[in-house]
């Protein structure tokens, strides 16, 4: 298991070991001892899975204090553009966004921490988006920045995406104020 480090504090890219043999291959996709190797911890109390063909954008997403979330993410089938935001308002790369692409080839995870609105586009028909959170789904505490929001200027590397007309209201960032 290798980590990747970004100049956006906290977040973790990392890339599992995979047995490849003659019957297909294998992977841990997940171990708490290992991700605290990267300091990685955190008491993941829900998982979640989305289907999604090419060109769905969903996002970009978060949960507000007291119900914030972190998130590990990955991809079982397919191919996602993974985007995160930095919404920590003390963070140096605040409103800054980071794109990993996250396919089910190398297996590659990411770990969001707390702080960040997340999204992805589906850039495989039949995506299988699979990710850990650290914090139970609470819809009355539920918040989002626009996926278009000109400020930040996202290549989603997709031109009309499928997106849901909740997604297509969110605020943008500068009229958003982080409580985080
Ligand atoms: C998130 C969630 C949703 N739901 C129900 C609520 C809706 O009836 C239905 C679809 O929810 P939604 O449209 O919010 O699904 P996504 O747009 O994929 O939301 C996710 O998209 C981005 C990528 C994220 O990072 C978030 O985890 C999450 O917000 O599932 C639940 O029952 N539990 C849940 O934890």
């Amino acid at each position: 298991m290798e980590f990747k480090y970004f100049d956006l504090p906290g977040v973790v890219e990392i890339a599992p070991r995979v047995f490849g043999d003659a019957r297909g291959a294998f992977f841990e996709s997940f171990s708490a001892r290992r991700m605290a190797e990267a300091g990685i911890v955190g008491e993941w109390v829900q998982d979640n899975q989305s289907r999604s063909d090419r060109g769905v954008v969903r996002g970009l997403h978060f949960q507000n204090p007291p119900h914030a979330q972190a998130k590990l993410v990955r991809v079982a089938t397919g191919r996602a553009l993974d985007i995160i935001v930095d919404l920590r308002k003390a963070s140096p790369t605040y409103g800054q966004h980071l794109a990993v692409e996250l396919d089910a080839e190398r297996y590659n995870m990411l770990y969001v921490p707390i702080g960040f609105a997340h999204g992805f586009t589906a850039l495989e028909d039949n995506t299988l988006f699979l990710y850990k959170c650290t914090d139970y789904y609470a819809p009355h505490a539920e918040g989002g920045i626009l996926w278009n929001d000109p400020q930040l200027n996202i290549n989603w590397r997709v031109t009309n995406p499928t997106i849901s007309p909740k997604d297509q209201v969110l605020p943008t960032l500068a009229e958003f104020d982080s409580p985080f």
